[in-house]
């Protein structure tokens, strides 16, 4: 994660659809990482983005960068054509008879500043699209077809990157597999990202700061270590309950290739330390098949992560054999899942300690 406290902008925006709908908001964006808004139908956030992109006419302040491209009060609008910023749909919407490159190289014929052979180069490599450049759309998954539209936004070499729900076309597989561009792309472009998402799931992978918005207006606004919990119950994937806990990583144990996680919400974790390097921000993905409770502190067992958690709800799980725990851990959630038999031999109840038992080889960042 690369999000620094300075800011990349500012985006005040106003307007209003009649009786039916209007937008008020104000918010600053982070210099990099990603900057998510989440919120149900209809409550404006493709507006802002719009708004973002000059492609709507609200009215009030938007500057990048050191860039001013809206303010209202002064008469400034800077049209769409000449505001830097690469937009990623929903839909790839790739010309067909073109090829990958071809559809990438597209996107210079409106970008301004550059080497444009540099900047195709690094989109490429940045999406990891090297060996797919020839292939036209009909032959590239949905996924692989994202990855070309955003590295056709990015060849523009964009001083903000907008994301519209850039996934929800995808099915779960092809998600997955995107996923871990769009998070290199959080941790390596150097550019504020506005995602919009209606999805738990992108949010706890992905943000790096969240604005909730109901009915055209921010409801609360954090980073997206505070925020999560409260947007979300641990997300499902591969049918089982994942919860991402956020921190830094605090130190190294190299005689067993461990590293130690510094989480934000209180406790430390050891994770197997591959790729992380000290002081590197990191989100550890938990699934509640690996996570087990105790009354007690204590456990001999062989397992090295415990962490202090208060039960929040027991819910019952798909199989009758089994409960889902959800826990609160400092500010964030956790989901453990375990026997109802094990539920009712600890005689969990709402608001009750314990300590969640996390398998540290089960765990990954
Ligand atoms: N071109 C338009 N003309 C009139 N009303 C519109 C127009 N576009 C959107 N709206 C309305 O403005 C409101 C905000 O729409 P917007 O698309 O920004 O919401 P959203 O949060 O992005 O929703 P979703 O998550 O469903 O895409 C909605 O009530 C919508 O029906």
């Amino acid at each position: 994660m690369s999000a620094q406290n300075e800011m990349g902008g500012r985006v005040a925006l106003r307007l209003s659809r009649g009786k039916d709908f209007s937008l008020d908001v104000d918010f600053e964006l982070l210099s990099t990482g990603i900057t998510v808004l989440f919120g149900p139908s209809g409550c404006g956030k493709t507006t802002i983005l719009r708004s973002v992109a000059g492609l709507e006419r609200a009215r009030g302040i938007v500057k990048i960068g050191d860039e001013l491209w809206q303010d209202s009060d002064k008469g400034v609008f800077v049209p769409t054509w000449q505001r830097s910023l690469g937009y990623v749909f929903q839909e790839a919407s790739l010309f067909p008879h073109m090829t990958a490159r071809e559809n990438i190289q597209f996107g210079l014929k409106f970008g301004r500043g550059g080497s444009s052979r540099d900047r195709i180069d690094e989109a490429v490599e940045l999406l990891g699209l090297s060996k797919l450049l020839n292939h036209r759309p009909y032959e590239l998954s949905g996924g692989e077809q994202q990855r070309v539209s955003i590295a056709r936004a990015l060849v523009l070499n964009p001083k903000i990157l907008l994301m519209d729900e850039p996934l929800s076309a995808l099915d779960w597989s092809r998600r997955q597999e995107i996923m871990p561009w769009i998070e290199k792309i959080r941790d390596e472009l150097q550019i504020p990202v506005l995602y919009v998402t209606h999805s738990a799931e992108e949010v706890a992978r992905l943000a790096d700061f969240i604005i909730l918005i109901e009915n055209g207006v921010i409801t609360k606004r954090g980073p997206a270590s505070r925020l999560i919990c409260e947007i979300s119950a641990p997300v499902e994937i591969e049918t089982d309950r994942v919860s991402f806990l956020h921190g830094r990583i605090s130190g190294t144990d190299e005689k067993y290739a461990l590293a130690c996680v510094r989480l934000d919400s209180g406790g430390t974790l050891w994770i197997p330390s591959a790729r992380t390097e000290p002081g590197e921000e990191v989100r550890v993905k938990i699934f509640a098949r690996d996570v087990a409770l105790s009354r007690t502190a204590e456990a001999a067992s062989s397992i090295q992560n415990s962490l202090e958690c208060t039960v929040r709800d027991i819910e019952p799980d798909v199989s009758p054999a089994q409960s889902l725990v959800d826990l609160t851990c400092g500010s964030s959630r956790l989901m453990a899942r375990i026997t109802r038999r094990a539920a009712e031999n600890l005689g969990l109840e709402k608001g009750q300690k314990v300590w969640a038992l996390i398998k540290t080889a089960a765990l990954s960042v």
